[in-house]
């Protein structure tokens, strides 16, 4: 696998396969559909042979008449040639349906690796690569693959089979034929050389000037107010003009490069069939082949234009398919994660040991903090925006990995836990919170798919929350997400705390910032915060100050440290930095 290389933003994108590793992977993809790839194999195999038969009966027409031989004879040539054209269509079916059946479910399996793969990428290697990386790889990349699959590829096996066919059968028909008709090979290899150095920068400005055109007119639409508030529209309308020509002079471009190139291509086929013609002349002047033959190996030859130029032309979507290939695989190809054997975490605290964390290399936010939840206690984590909170509540979850220092639980890295058995342990609810498309049901039991209704209910009942739940439209059953029933942020909270209290673990890491404190909602959603701390220890990130007060012990953090700690009353007795918040928040 390549280095993974930096990007213009200086960013460490994620790796890129190299072709080798990329073609072990489509290899072991494929491998699996044997039986649909042989299918579709035997399928393009008849339609080769198939597709020969029309040339060559014709030529043998020709020798026929030539001879004065039956009408008959040519009689049976045309049924035969009608029976090879049945013959190849259903071939034809047979070999791109089979293909299909081959190549869909594979890349379908490779996008699964690739998510899979995304899904327990460590949170760090996403933050490093950038999240547009792997949007990116997951959507783009998956899209060009796809596209080349459906249109592509299909008619690259088709064309590559008339072609290697054709030329077989032009060999067998008379070598001499064969050899005169393969001079035009290497005129074809000079034109793609011509060609596709060009055409990439080509198209490529080609698509810069229609995305600058594209701006121009959007911004056009969407700021025509300002626009004519400050008298713009001529300016508008000048630079729309612009890139609208840009663009036209860029097209007209690559209209005239692929004239060129077609012309190039033309100009291999002429020769070929001179060659082929002019062969065929003298070897039926020296009597050494028929006319018929010769009329055969002509149209054999011209058969193979078309295929020809397809593949010609085809070339750059194929080279531009397989880059794509090659970031999927770069990602699909990321080790998974070795997942630490079950080991038994006795009773005992969330501890937090020397942890210091830095987004940037050299810039800490969060410097050398040792803290310790015990089991069933609640610690609230206090300090100005900026402080360092999230970073430490993200790395005591387990979801952030600290630049140094460790988390454990009773005595246990975190690491040997490992993911799976980790949410039993510690669970992490965060400020944003998503709202997964499925039902209600789908949403809390994601963290236990086998929890029945009633712990279902349970749980939300405990987040304060069935009420609500019970009044929409189907209940549990309401769809909610993207495209369903619209949930309300402080909702949306509950739901998640909900899955915590289905999850059942030890320690809880609250990091939810609840909605203005005084409305009826953010009054329930702090009460159910409340509910998920209880009987488990618990580090709640405080948004709110009245979250501390309630608290078994407080935590101060400013600019990454931890500068008090204590009961509230004591650190409002302290007079020190928590004094100080609280005045501002209560006075
Ligand atoms: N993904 C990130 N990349 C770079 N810097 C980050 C990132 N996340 C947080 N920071 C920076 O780290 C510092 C600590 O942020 P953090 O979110 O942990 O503080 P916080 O105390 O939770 O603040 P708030 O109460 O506003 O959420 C801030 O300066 C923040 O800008």
């Amino acid at each position: 696998m390549t280095a993974p290389h930096g990007s213009v933003t200086g960013r460490r994108l994620l790796e890129v396969a190299g072709g080798r590793e990329t073609r072990r992977l489509l290899v072991a993809l494929l491998a699996r559909r044997r039986g649909a790839l042989a299918a579709s194999g035997a399928g393009f195999a008849v339609l080769g042979v198939a597709q020969l038969v029309a040339p060559l009966l014709m030529g043998r027409t020709v020798d026929v008449v030539l001879d004065d031989g039956a009408a008959t004879t040519i009689t049976g040539f045309a049924v035969a040639i009608a029976v090879a054209a049945v013959v190849a269509g259903l071939a034809t079916v047979l070999a791109q349906t089979a293909l299909a059946r081959a190549a869909q479910p594979a890349l379908a399996d490779l996008r699964e690796q690739v998510v899979d793969r995304v899904l327990h990428l460590p949170h760090h290697r996403v933050e490093e690569a950038g999240v547009g990386d792997l949007v990116s790889r997951v959507g783009d990349d998956v899209r060009t693959v796809n596209r080349s699959l459906e249109t592509v590829v299909p008619l690259l096996a088709g064309a590559l089979v008339a072609v290697v066919f054709t030329l077989g059968g032009l060999l067998a028909l008379d070598w001499r034929l064969g050899l005169a008709g393969a001079v035009a090979l290497p005129m074809y290899a000079l034109g793609l050389r011509w060609y596709l150095p060009r055409s990439g920068p080509f198209y490529r400005r080609e698509r810069v000037a229609q995305g600058e055109r594209a701006e121009a007119l959007v911004t056009g639409l969407q700021a025509a107010p300002t626009l004519r508030a400050y008298a713009l529209e001529r300016q508008q309308l000048t630079r729309i003009r612009e890139a609208s020509w840009a663009a036209v002079r860029i097209s007209i471009e690559v209209l005239h490069m692929l004239t060129r190139f077609f012309a190039r291509n033309n100009r291999a086929e002429c020769v070929g069939l001179l060659a082929v013609l002019t062969t065929g002349y003298l070897l039926v002047r020296a009597g050494s082949a028929s006319v018929g033959e010769v009329t055969a190996a002509a149209l054999f030859f011209h058969r193979i234009f078309n295929p020809l130029g397809i593949l010609v032309s085809l070339f750059d979507e194929v080279q531009s398919a397989g880059a794509s290939l090659t970031r999927l695989a770069g990602v699909a190809l990321v080790p998974a994660a070795e997942e630490p054997t079950a080991v038994a975490v006795p009773a005992g605290p969330l501890e937090v040991r020397g942890l210091t964390h830095a987004y940037l290399e050299g810039e800490p936010v969060v410097h050398d903090v040792d803290l310790a939840v015990a089991d069933g206690e609640r610690v609230a984590l206090v300090g100005a925006s900026g402080a360092g909170k999230t970073t430490l509540g993200a790395a005591a979850a387990g979801v952030l990995r600290p630049t140094a220092g460790e988390v454990l639980v009773a005595g246990v890295p975190l690491e040997r836990i490992g993911r799976a058995g980790l949410r039993a342990h510690v669970a992490l609810v965060s400020q944003d919170v998503h709202v997964f498309s499925g039902t209600v049901r789908d949403s809390v039991t994601l963290v236990d798919p086998a929890a029945d209704d009633e712990r279902v209910r349970g749980a939300l009942e405990r987040v304060l929350a069935l009420g609500w739940v019970q009044a929409l439209p189907a209940g549990l059953d309401t769809l909610v997400g993207e495209h369903g029933h619209p949930l309300t942020p402080m909702q949306a909270q509950q739901l998640a705390l909900a899955r915590v209290e289905l999850l059942d673990p030890r320690f809880v890491v609250l990091d939810e910032a609840t909605a203005e404190a005084g409305s009826a909602g953010a009054r329930d959603l702090e009460r159910a915060a409340l509910a998920v701390t209880q009987g488990r220890g618990a580090l709640v990130i405080a948004h709110r100050l009245g979250q501390a007060a309630q608290a078994d012990r407080v935590v101060v953090m400013d600019e990454g440290r931890v500068v008090e700690q204590g009961t509230h009353e004591q650190l409002v007795a302290a007079g020190g930095r928590y004094a100080e918040l609280w005045e501002a928040w209560s006075g």
